[in-house]
């Protein structure tokens, strides 16, 4: 055995320097700040989880009845170090009228965690991000390194508040606030803010993008319909792709972005307009590999096979009108 105990270097010779600092946010409790400018892609913060469970029976989208799990969780903590346990104790904890008291570790992770994969983590500096529906950073799970990773996902000046998003934003703003009661709090942000008028149209464009994104799931292989009618129907689903590409944008629901990008590729390829195909595959890839720029997930590299095989059919295509 060695002569000497291997420790974990101090966290100030990991990685990158601090791109954020923690500071009371004005109703928000405590907040998290850029320190400075930070471009769509600028890796804010990544994490380990501090604690991390796997609840029986996860289902992935659905809140999980945390009272159920009050007994793993109660395990998970005590096998911490102590200042690893102080440090979830500091956490926010909103304590909701069926809480009892000595539920405190339940509320905490009720208020705090995310989920990663199939499990839900403790993430304690990210825990201090408040909650934006139109928020400016986004999250991605990295399974190979065990990391939480937050990343601008739009220009974020020096000093401006981050905000990451605690729910799903495909619903209008009533459904949005439900799921936030159990956060203890009535968001304000810009999209929660507007004026009846403009907080119904965004409502009715985040509901027609959810019913967009399902109709659109099931066409998600290529394959070039050869009758008339597919034709037909391949044009206008096309045409509706490039509709739901600008209606995410306008909405600025970054988390979307690829998403809405893949299933323009698969749209275009589909009318064999193999140039704008290739278009959006490549910008799904690069947006895939802001958080991901050894493309380690296999989200990201199936976006990288899709622009290479798409690049092979333009090319095909263009050798073909020159023979
Ligand atoms: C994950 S913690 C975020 C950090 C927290 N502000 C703190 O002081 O530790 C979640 C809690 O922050 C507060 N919070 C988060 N986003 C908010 C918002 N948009 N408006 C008001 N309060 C918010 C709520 O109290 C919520 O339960």
């Amino acid at each position: 055995s060695l002569p000497w105990t291997l420790r974990a270097p101090p966290a100030s010779c990991l990685g990158p320097p601090q791109l954020w600092e923690a500071r009371p946010s004005p109703g928000k409790g405590i907040g998290v700040y850029a320190t400075r400018d930070l471009v769509p892609g600028d890796i804010v913060l990544s994490e380990p989880p501090i604690l991390s469970l796997t609840p029986p029976q996860f289902t992935d989208g659905v809140a999980y009845p945390l009272n159920d799990i009050s007994q793993i969780l109660q395990s998970a903590f005590d096998a911490l170090p102590p200042q690893d346990q102080a440090e979830v104790m500091s956490l926010h904890a909103h304590m909701t009228t069926a809480d009892k008291p000595g539920d405190e570790l339940v509320s905490i992770l009720r208020s705090n965690a995310y989920i990663t994969g199939s499990s839900l983590g403790l993430f304690p500096k990210g825990a201090r991000i408040n909650h934006s529906c139109r928020p400016n950073t986004s999250q991605y799970w990295n399974s190979y390194t065990g990391r939480r990773i937050v990343y601008a996902n739009r220009h974020i000046e020096q000093g401006e508040e981050i905000f990451a998003t605690y729910i799903p934003l495909l619903y209008p703003h009533e459904a949005r606030q439900r799921r936030l009661d159990q956060y203890g709090f009535k968001c304000t942000c810009s999209a929660c803010a507007l004026q009846e008028a403009s907080r119904k149209a965004s409502d009715h464009r985040r509901q027609e993008l959810a019913r967009a994104f399902a109709a659109f799931e099931s066409h998600v292989t290529i394959s070039v319909p050869q009758s008339v009618m597919g034709k037909r129907k391949a044009r206008d689903n096309a045409e509706a792709s490039a509709q739901l590409v600008r209606q995410i944008e306008e909405e600025s629901l970054a988390d979307y972005y690829i998403k809405a990008y893949h299933i323009a590729a698969i749209a275009y390829a589909k009318v064999e307009e193999w140039e704008t195909a290739t278009l959006w595959a490549n910008k799904a890839f690069e947006t895939s590999r802001l958080a991901d720029p050894h493309a380690q997930s296999t989200g990201t590299r199936e976006l990288q096979t899709l622009t290479g095989y798409l690049i092979n059919k333009w090319n095909e295509a263009l050798r073909d009108r020159h023979t």
